[in-house]
């Protein structure tokens, strides 16, 4: 909301922040206890006057000791609402950026998507005699509601036994509540999920409102007026101001200006498009206003609240759809929504609930006969649809999504596009999405035009996009700022900023609180984690069965070439010993190395919420046990059953077989392990599979069995697998003890393969560590997804 001296609603001004004529117009006043709602536009003129003298106003407030007879006028265009007082004696406050401040008389303050709040307020402020007056464009009949503050205390949040209840995800079971004793206030937060927020600034606990203080819970706007709680009843999407954002890349010579000076306003429940030449800074500018990229400089505000400061809070109530789908193709729609729920949902959201929401967004996007069906059966369009209910379950306020309609076919990029539109106006979201497309931009609410160099050169109604610049199409509007956009970014900012932003007031630098979101805990997160990657792998038949088989085959062909004297002769059994090593190796190594890459775009969009890296790379060690448990023993049983001999004696366990299969087992995690460092570093499955033969290499040339390690070429065996794999069987098998094989000469001894337990116990001991070593390289690798482009 901001001040616009003069300005009569018709001039360029006014329409640059106009929206669609769909929405309506309502004006609610809470006066003497009472609650009135008008619908403005039932009264058929477009200028409205409103005060206590029943004879010369449309709208009549009953308070004549606070209200002056004909106290102000409104006037609309369209959706447009400008409110004027008209010079009253008491005055009119206007509620901008988290404070109050009064109304010049016989301004037109232009109300924008969000909605307006005024107050009239009573010279003698123990009167109780203070006017509300909230100016929405909501369709929603009692969009705001208002109950009595009685002594005592009185609760908020989803569970309907709150005084107040409000059903939606982003208000946890028990929000807050609102304490009053002797006639003062208290507020306190509940450990909610998305906190509370009063003037903009985070509840630690609990603290003193007033009747002039804004307090903020989810996306509803709560106020305490006379003793009453007013309070926004319908769920709203989140409005969203920019202010002089830049973001600069590269350093030295490199360094480019990507964003610059963007400035826009975008207000709640608006479907807005940001259109612009490729390589525009179109995502940039998106990613930017999503919070989520942090090497921005400027201010973004989040119904007046400062995001960057306030993001990890914040983060719930935004969601965000890249590019890529942020959906598993081997889970069924419903199981994929049931296993996100239960990360994203509030932590005190019961199955129950977690189940009626899953409905719910599914309804929304369309796609409830869809539930059973497996993820990858869907179509582009459906799978678009799937990756936005999920981002859907958490029901955040703001809604970014990148490119969604690319690779759609026009029937199915409009159709998405009215689901859009639709949850934009009915399910109370802003929505802002960025578009190569523009035959569907006529649904949206507005449109940002980036011009070359992140230069932001129109932000208004779509219909008038062409004539704004003089042209006959869109075409020629992105010709004309190809290449003149800086006068016309010029044009824009002089007219934004100079004449219109400069009148407002900016909101005030606040302290940044400390505390973070309430998060699923670490144990549930590595359960839900580990519980999905399981039924992941046994939903994916044909890789399960790869996997299994693989070890079967391997062992199979190691008899084919093993020799009769295994197991009796050095050479023999050590080259059997380092095949049997080297399959564990390469079997280790191709169960993770594509693990990560292939599903990144969903895990940065996880670890941007509240994905913790390490419960990730835990719930991958958990089920990647399990695969390499089973290939171990499958390896391991086929292949000493169908050996001629058997190694002697064991070293402690019952029989060598058992030791030869720990060391099997724990070369195969831990080559795993590797893997999964490999698939953390690279971001797709073919960069991983080209480096796998590199990793392969690195393993024979360090085992110790090929060549002779000394020098440099043992310190590098240390950290290779083969080498303390080898040592181990060499040991278990006692390969210095072993004939020779040529008559009178014995076996050269090695120290590698001293028999004792103590050396069992230690390479056992490395090939652990090098699994956790890996686990713990991965998860820092990982700490680069943030940077991913898209
Ligand atoms: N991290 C970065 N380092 C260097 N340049 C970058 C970086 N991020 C973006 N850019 C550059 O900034 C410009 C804007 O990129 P952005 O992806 O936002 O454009 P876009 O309008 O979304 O493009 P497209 O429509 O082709 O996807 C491009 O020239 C891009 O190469």
């Amino acid at each position: 909301m901001a001040k616009i001296e003069q300005l009569e609603p018709t001039t360029y001004l006014g329409n640059i922040n106009s929206t669609d004529t769909r929405q309506a117009n309502r004006l609610i006043i809470l006066a003497n206890g009472e609650m009135y709602e008008y619908d403005l536009s039932l009264f058929d003129k477009d200028r409205l006057y409103f005060g206590c003298d029943e004879a010369n106003c449309d709208i009549t407030i009953p308070a004549g000791n606070v209200v002056s007879p004909v106290h102000g006028k409104i006037k609309m265009t369209g959706s447009d609402m400008y409110i004027a007082d008209m010079g009253s004696t008491t005055g009119t406050w206007i509620l901008e950026n988290n404070t109050y401040i009064r109304m010049d008389a016989k301004r037109y303050y232009h109300k924008n998507a969000a909605d307006m709040i005024l107050r009239i307020e009573s010279p003698d402020h123990n009167t109780g005699a203070s006017v509300a007056m909230i100016f929405t464009n909501s369709e929603n009949k009692s969009a705001w509601k208002c109950v009595p503050l009685q002594e005592g205390i009185t609760t908020i949040g989803r569970d309907p036994r709150n005084t107040i209840a409000l059903d939606s995800s982003s208000f946890s079971r028990k929000h807050a509540a609102i304490k009053k004793e002797y006639g003062q206030y208290m507020i306190a937060d509940y450990s909610s999920t998305n906190g509370v927020y009063v003037n903009g600034e985070r509840v630690m606990g609990s603290c003193q409102v007033g009747e002039k203080d804004l307090i903020q819970i989810a996306n509803s706007l709560f106020f305490i007026l006379n003793g009453q709680l007013l309070y926004q009843n319908a769920m709203n999407g989140i409005s969203l101001s920019m202010q002089n954002v830049d973001k600069i890349v590269g350093s030295n010579k490199n360094r480019k200006k990507i964003l610059d000076r963007v400035f826009c306003d975008i207000g709640s429940n608006e479907f807005v498009a940001i259109i612009g030449g490729s390589g525009a800074g179109k995502t940039t500018v998106m990613n930017a206003m999503s919070g989520f990229d942090s090497e921005i400089t400027g201010k973004i505000f989040c119904n007046g609240i400062d995001l960057q400061k306030n993001f990890n809070t914040m983060k719930n109530m935004i969601g965000f759809v890249p590019q890529q789908d942020i959906i598993y193709e081997n889970l069924t729609l419903k199981k994929m929504l049931y296993y996100t729920a239960k990360m994203k949902m509030p932590p005190d959201t019961s199955k129950s609930e977690m189940l009626l929401r899953i409905t719910k967004v599914l309804q929304m996007v369309d796609l409830e006969e869809h539930a059973q069906t497996y993820i990858r059966k869907l179509s582009g369009g459906q799978k678009k649809r799937a990756s936005i209910a999920v981002e859907m379950l958490a029901d955040p306020g703001l809604f970014f999504l990148d490119e969604p309609t690319s690779g759609l076919d026009p029937d199915t990029e409009q159709s998405l596009m009215h689901t859009l539109a639709k949850l934009s106006k009915t399910e109370g979201k802003t929505i802002i999405m960025v578009t190569h497309t523009t035959q569907s931009i006529h649904l949206c609410d507005k449109v940002i035009f980036m011009g070359p160099g992140g230069k932001i050169c129109y932000c208004g109604a779509p219909s008038e996009i062409t004539s704004y610049f003089g042209k006959k199409d869109l075409v020629e509007v992105y010709d004309e700022l190809a290449g003149n956009v800086d006068s016309w970014n010029r044009l824009y900012l002089q007219n934004y900023i100079e004449e219109y932003r400069q009148k407002a007031q900016t909101p005030q630098e606040r302290p940044t609180p400390k505390k973070a979101a309430k998060q699923v805990s670490a144990i549930k997160q590595l359960g839900v984690l580990t519980a999905r990657y399981f039924e992941l792998i046994w939903n994916d038949k044909q890789r399960l069965t790869l996997l299994l088989m693989q070890p079967l085959l391997i062992a199979l062909l190691l008899k084919v070439v093993a020799k009769s004297e295994t197991f009796k002769v050095f050479g023999a059994t050590q080259s059997i010993m380092f095949a049997l090593s080297c399959s564990g190796i390469w079997i280790g190594l191709f169960n993770t190395i594509q693990e990560i890459c292939k599903e990144r775009p969903i895990l940065k969009r996880e670890y941007m919420g509240n994905l913790r890296l390490w419960t990730y790379i835990i719930s991958k060690y958990i089920v990647q046990g399990v695969i390499c448990l089973t290939q171990a023993t499958i390896l391991t049983t086929v292949f000493l059953c169908l050996m001629k001999h058997a190694p002697k004696k064991a070293l402690f366990m019952p029989t060598p077989q058992l030791e030869i299969w720990v060391t099997m087992f724990l070369t195969i995690y831990a080559s795993a392990a590797m893997g999964l460092i490999v698939s953390a570093v690279v971001r797709n499955g073919d960069r991983a599979m080209a480096i796998a033969p590199f990793v392969l290499i690195i393993q024979l040339l360090f085992s110790g069995v090929l060549f002779e390690l000394k020098g440099m070429s043992k310190k590098i065996s240390l950290v290779t697998v083969s080498r303390w794999a080898m040592e181990g069987l060499g040991n278990i098998t006692n390969l210095n003890a072993l004939d020779s094989g040529i008559p009178n000469q014995p076996v050269q001894h090695n120290d590698f393969y001293n028999r004792g337990l103590g050396h069992l116990a230690h390479t056992w001991e490395i090939l652990g560590v090098v699994a956790v070593i890996c686990g713990i390289i991965s998860v820092i690798m990982l700490h680069n997804l943030k940077k991913d482009r898209r």
